[in-house]
């Protein structure tokens, strides 16, 4: 059992709020070490190959179920993650809920996500495990502006807003108007400009504005609680 309410717990992370931000970003540098993180890495190379779902850009597994409308058809997570969630959990961040659902996605160097938000499947909390490679999560308006001005602006590069490094081993949490309000992607870039866009710089090891960090191959942990959940159906006897 974890000590302390969920308050207690929750208030324990305020020193790890990015303050000029908005709400409600924590970045933890140095979450897990590094023989926790090669360990991770191994696991997710070592599960079987029909796991993986190719996509254009990035590949990734998806562990605790596959999310839908419907509900979730909850499956068990795997042994390897269940350190990583339980420390997770633990935190408060889920309030009493546990993380019930982890999205490994592996990036090359060059590939990226589209800007998204990740919606109404998902308790409004994100929590990312980084692996490997630096990365660098930018932060969109959505396409509605708050003064109901026309405001479309097509051109996402106009619409970022602020960006995030995300340094190996580090754990980044999202709520709020950064879950509900910002869009988040991450560009199709082969190396990453640090500058005054990029809001934990202060919270990173030994960085300059103007430094160019070149990617290698990155891979995020995403863990999140999936409220809606249904049981396997299962088919017993004969038919
Ligand atoms: O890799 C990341 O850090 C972002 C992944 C993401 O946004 C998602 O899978 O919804
Ligand atoms: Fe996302």
């Amino acid at each position: 059992m974890p000590n302390g309410s969920v308050d207690e717990r929750v208030d324990k992370l305020n020193q790890y709020v990015i303050q000029n931000g908005p709400h409600k970003i924590y970045y933890i540098p140095e979450f897990i070490t590094k023989g926790e993180e090669e360990y991770l890495k191994d696991c997710v190379y070592k599960a079987p190959k029909p796991r993986w779902t190719q996509l254009q850009n990035r590949r990734l597994q998806n562990w605790g179920g596959i999310p839908h409308t419907k509900g979730m058809i909850a499956e068990e997570l795997p042994s390897w993650l269940l350190t990583t969630v339980e420390r997770i959990y633990e935190l408060g961040v889920f309030g009493e809920k546990k993380p019930n659902h982890v999205l490994v996605n592996e990036y090359l160097s060059g590939q990226g996500i589209m800007p998204h938000l990740d919606g109404p499947l998902f308790y409004p909390t994100i929590t990312t495990v980084n692996l490997g490679s630096h990365g660098v999560l930018n932060f969109y308006r959505p396409m509605e502006q708050p003064n109901g001005e026309s405001g479309v602006v097509e051109d996402w590069a106009e619409r970022l807003e602020f960006s995030l490094l995300l340094e190996p081993r580090s754990l980044l949490i999202l709520q709020e108007t950064c879950y509900n309000n910002f869009l988040h992607g991450i560009e199709e870039r082969s190396s990453d400009l640090i500058t005054d866009k990029i809001l934990n710089v202060n919270q990173c090891q030994e960085l300059k504005l103007n430094n160019e960090l070149s990617r290698d191959t990155r891979i995020s942990l995403t863990i999140r609680h999936v409220p809606k959940t249904t049981k396997p159906i299962l088919r017993l006897g004969r038919r």
